[in-house]
């Protein structure tokens, strides 16, 4: 295989958009740039088609619309050096740029740890790298695991904690923000709080993430319900109203914000606030409490010495939210904020380290595959 080009390709498959970013190497400033990018936004009614089906089924689909975004900014698919993929629900993993195999693809096909739209991300890349006859490569997938054991313990042995969240972002602003103190990562104790349509809450220290919420877990957030009363869920699961996917898409899809109030779009519910809605500032205020809860947690779990907390995702554009959350965390810490999430930067960067020769790409085994006892989720494809 040759690498023709500097240019990558990063994909970042999402339950309803597909986003795409032309990155080039910029050797001066050792950093990745950005030449190109789109989120390409898919209607209820494109999707409609897929409702019921696996993630995989959606690839021809996606695959066409990145190609035609392509073709009309006029970036030939063989000028690529390398195609990065947004990593899904694989087995618990290390951290860092794995190159695309077929038992990566095998395993997303077989979907053992649950479908989500990150599922596309490394099918995608390997169908565009194999067609030229370059490399594809995820980096930090969802499932990036640097727990400690105890983390481990659900308080069941038939239930096993394990890692699910938003650690490409995560990971990336925590870099990000250790470069910006001139510190190391390894260094630093760090809570990190991903605020986007799913809310991951992270304690970091000697440069891995040690604990987290999963999306089962922690605060609720614009769609998901995160930690509910575990009785009264099985009194749900039991009343005959629901069946298991509705419960799931209640719990991962529809719960939150947009349980209580119809909208996931949080600007909005501030406006319904600010025009006197009771409901919304009720609502709006019992979410920044519960991640402040969250950010609690993580900091005994860092035992109380904490450098910063850290915080991202797209509620962080929110001065009114970052103000609040600020106001019940800051005894933790200082709190440092990087709004939005720069996941198309974190992929290319990844891949270039890789074709760099700066780092070794891992190599994932089947190995990983191994099932503990962890039910299969399906999240927010429906
Ligand atoms: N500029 C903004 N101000 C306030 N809230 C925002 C802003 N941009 C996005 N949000 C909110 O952030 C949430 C989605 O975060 P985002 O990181 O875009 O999610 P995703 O995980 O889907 O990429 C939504 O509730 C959205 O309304
Ligand atoms: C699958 C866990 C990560 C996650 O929730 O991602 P999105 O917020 O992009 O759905």
């Amino acid at each position: 295989m040759t690498e023709v080009s500097s240019r990558v390709l990063a994909i970042n498959p999402g339950s309803t958009s597909t986003k795409v970013g032309v990155f080039r190497r910029n050797v001066a400033h050792g950093s990745a740039e950005c030449d190109w990018t789109q989120t390409i936004r898919h209607s209820d009614a494109e999707l409609e088609h897929f409702r019921g089906w696996s993630a995989l089924s959606q690839a021809d689909f996606r695959a066409g619309v990145i190609r035609n975004a392509l073709q009309q900014v006029g970036y030939p698919l063989d000028g690529f050096a390398a195609f990065a993929g947004r990593g899904g629900l694989l087995p618990p993993m290390e951290c860092g740029t794995y190159e695309v195999n077929d038992e990566m693809v095998e395993e997303l096909r077989a979907a053992r740890r649950g479908e989500h739209a990150s599922n596309l991300g490394a099918v995608l890349a390997v169908t565009f790298a194999r067609e030229i006859g370059v490399r594809a490569y995820i980096v930090d997938p969802v499932t990036v695991d640097e727990w400690q054991p105890c983390a481990r313990f659900s308080g069941l042995p038939q239930i096993t904690r394990s890692p699910i969240g938003h650690a490409l972002n995560i990971k990336a602003v925590a870099r990000r923000f250790a470069r910006d103190q001139q510190r190391s990562y390894a260094a630093l104790r760090l809570i990190v709080i991903h605020l986007g349509s799913g809310i991951t809450v992270s304690a970091h220290c000697g440069g891995r993430m040690i604990d987290q919420n999963t999306p089962e877990e922690g605060p609720f957030g614009p769609d998901r319900s995160g930690w509910l009363p575990v009785r009264e869920l099985i009194k749900l699961c039991f009343s005959g109203r629901y069946n298991e996917k509705q419960l799931d898409r209640l719990v991962f899809g529809e719960g939150g914000l947009y349980a209580y109030l119809e909208t996931r779009d949080l600007q909005e519910i501030e406006h319904r606030a600010d025009a006197g809605d009771a409901d919304a500032t009720a609502v709006y205020d019992a979410m920044i409490y519960k991640i402040a809860k969250e950010a609690g947690a993580m900091g005994a779990v860092l035992e109380g010495r904490v450098d910063a907390v850290v915080l991202t995702g797209g509620m962080a554009h929110s001065e009114r939210l970052v103000s609040r959350l600020r106001g019940y965390v800051e005894w933790i810490a200082p709190v440092t904020v990087y709004p939005g999430e720069d996941e198309l930067l974190a992929l290319a960067e990844g891949v270039f380290r890789v074709l760099d020769g700066e780092e070794e790409p891992k190599v994932f085994h089947p190995g990983h595959a191994e099932r503990k006892g962890r039910e299969v989720l399906v999240l927010g494809l429906e």
